[in-house]
């Protein structure tokens, strides 16, 4: 899949600025894409194997349209852009498209906190998402509808935490001496500390609060909010779970980043 960042300059790809401008545009897709979930219950079942009956598979619904989405995006390219990781990398299949050359922007690494990420969704992220005041039954007539855009926000979620390897060398490029000696004393407290920037961190929590209060509102001032969604939901997404998986893979990346280097 073409990416949106510009992966065939590596100064742009790495300038700190571009990629923070990239995540903040993500803000706004996971925000639209939560506010399009938390439209629908919660509805467990989608996420127990074997809670939905599906042909010649025993996956949970979630899992079988998450990885048979992954399959076709794969024939046209998606994954082998650097920016996009899968869940389900054995579903993966050969592109059907000509392979993109990218430069060598990052540094060959194998991270993939997909897992995490997933489980915080399922366990975390969506019960506060969706929860209302009164409680809400199960509508199995809209297990398709809540699982297909369930894709999207985990998805837009796995894109944005994963732009964490492009902070990460960037300012690994920024600071070369500092993160060389923390990585080989495998100091990973150490690394986290040097990859925090406390400031930016809540000024992105601050932008999504207003986000997600103005977003599913009527513009025009209109009496009905189509489409509200709870904005600590929103803002605790992004505190309690989006912001420390990015740093999870800032350091993770970082700790790869010596291999088959002079340093290492
Ligand atoms: C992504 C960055 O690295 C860290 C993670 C951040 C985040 O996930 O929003 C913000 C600041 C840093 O603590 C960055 O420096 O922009």
């Amino acid at each position: 899949m073409d990416s949106t960042i510009d992966l065939s300059d590596a100064s742009k790809a790495l300038d700190l600025f571009n990629i923070r401008y990239q995540l903040i545009r993500l803000e706004d897709t996971i925000t639209f894409h939560l506010i399009e979930r938390a439209q629908f219950p919660l509805n467990a079942t989608i996420y127990k194997a074997g809670g939905i009956a599906i042909p010649n598979s025993d996956l949970s619904l979630f899992d079988w349209i998450m990885s048979a989405s992954e399959r076709l995006h794969a024939l046209v390219r998606r994954y082998e852009s650097p920016d996009e990781t899968p869940f389900f990398p054995s579903a993966l299949e050969k592109p059907i498209l000509q392979p993109l050359h990218y430069p060598q922007i990052l540094h060959a690494n194998d991270v993939n906190v997909n897992p995490e990420i997933k489980d915080s969704y399922i366990n975390h992220i969506l019960p506060t998402v969706c929860a209302q005041r009164e409680e809400r039954p199960e509508q199995q007539e809209n297990y398709g509808s809540a699982a297909t855009i369930d894709v999207l926000v985990l998805q837009s979620l796995s894109r944005r935490i994963h732009f964490g390897k492009f902070v990460a060398e960037s300012k690994f490029r920024t600071e070369t001496d500092r993160f060389v000696k923390l990585i080989k004393a495998e100091d990973r407290k150490g690394i986290d500390e040097a990859i925090t920037n406390m400031a930016v961190e809540q000024q992105v929590l601050d932008r999504l609060k207003l986000k997600a209060a103005t977003y599913g509102t009527d513009p025009s001032g209109g009496s009905r909010d189509v489409g509200k969604i709870d904005v600590d939901a929103v803002v605790n997404t992004y505190k309690n779970y989006v912001i420390p998986l990015t740093k999870v893979v800032e350091v993770e990346y970082l700790m790869q980043r010596l291999k088959g280097t002079e340093w290492e």
